[in-house]
């Protein structure tokens, strides 16, 4: 237990869409709890310039790829008996992503279906323990379009306003059916990485989820 009263084993995951923040919140959290951090590696995956080029064609090949790579990330966390800040969950994987691609068509029925089937089949191993906590970042459109502007991926600025509606769109209804572990919801306006006394208030946020019993 730090600090903070979280303790020193948990797992807390950072979730949202594409451009929200998760990656600079997690990098703030797991700064300030001295703990390890779990990135998605954008730079070196050798499907998703592609994919972004052709959904039809690249779907299924990434999904696959950032499953494999999202396993890797959760037998390492298991391993090493938690102490994570995690960027992004493999929940959105299937529940956004791959479900997205499947019902607008640019992923097959029967892909979808492997996919799932192996989804399920890693899930119930013992490396997929549910984290402690799922901060759910969320903000207005216009903002997040923004800083996918200012992140500068070009790959992501030339794709269709309409892909990061849609998925906007679906984040806030999947977050609302999310049952598989605690949910704390940031709103992005309402908090500066940069302030230690705002990263202090969300860390003493986490705390009281985890902790509920303490009124942490
Ligand atoms: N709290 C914040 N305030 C202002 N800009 C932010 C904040 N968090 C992230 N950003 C900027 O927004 C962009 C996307 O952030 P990032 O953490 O990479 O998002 P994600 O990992 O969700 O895709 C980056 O340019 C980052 O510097
Ligand atoms: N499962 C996924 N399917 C398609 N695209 C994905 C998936 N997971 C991440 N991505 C994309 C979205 C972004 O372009 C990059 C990194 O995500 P970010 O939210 O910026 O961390 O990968």
């Amino acid at each position: 237990m730090n600090n903070y009263g979280i303790p020193a084993n948990a797992l807390i995951t950072v979730a949202g869409t594409v451009g929200v923040g998760k990656s600079t919140l997690t990098a703030a959290l797991a700064e300030r709890l001295s703990f390890k951090t779990s990135l998605e590696q954008v730079d070196h995956n050798p499907y998703l310039e592609k994919f972004y080029h052709d959904f039809e064609r690249w779907s299924f090949h990434l999904q696959i790829y950032f499953l494999a790579e999202r396993f890797k990330e959760q037998k390492k966390i298991f391993e090493l008996g938690g102490g994570f800040v995690q960027d992004r969950s493999i929940y959105e994987d299937t529940g956004i992503f791959a479900q997205m691609h499947a019902d607008q068509g640019t992923m097959s029925a029967t892909d979808f279906e492997t996919y799932s089937s192996l989804f399920e089949a890693m899930v119930m191993t013992p490396y997929f323990p549910h984290p402690d906590v799922l901060i759910y970042l969320e903000g207005s459109l216009p903002s997040i379009l923004n800083r996918i502007t200012e992140r500068g991926r070009e790959m992501e600025i030339q794709t269709d306003r309409s892909y990061w509606e849609h998925m906007h769109e679906r984040y806030s209804v999947w977050i609302n059916q999310f049952t598989a572990c605690p949910v704390l919801r940031l709103n992005i306006d309402e908090y500066d990485v940069n302030d230690p006394a705002s990263v202090d208030a969300i860390l003493a946020q986490i705390a009281a989820v985890i902790n509920p019993a303490k009124g942490a």
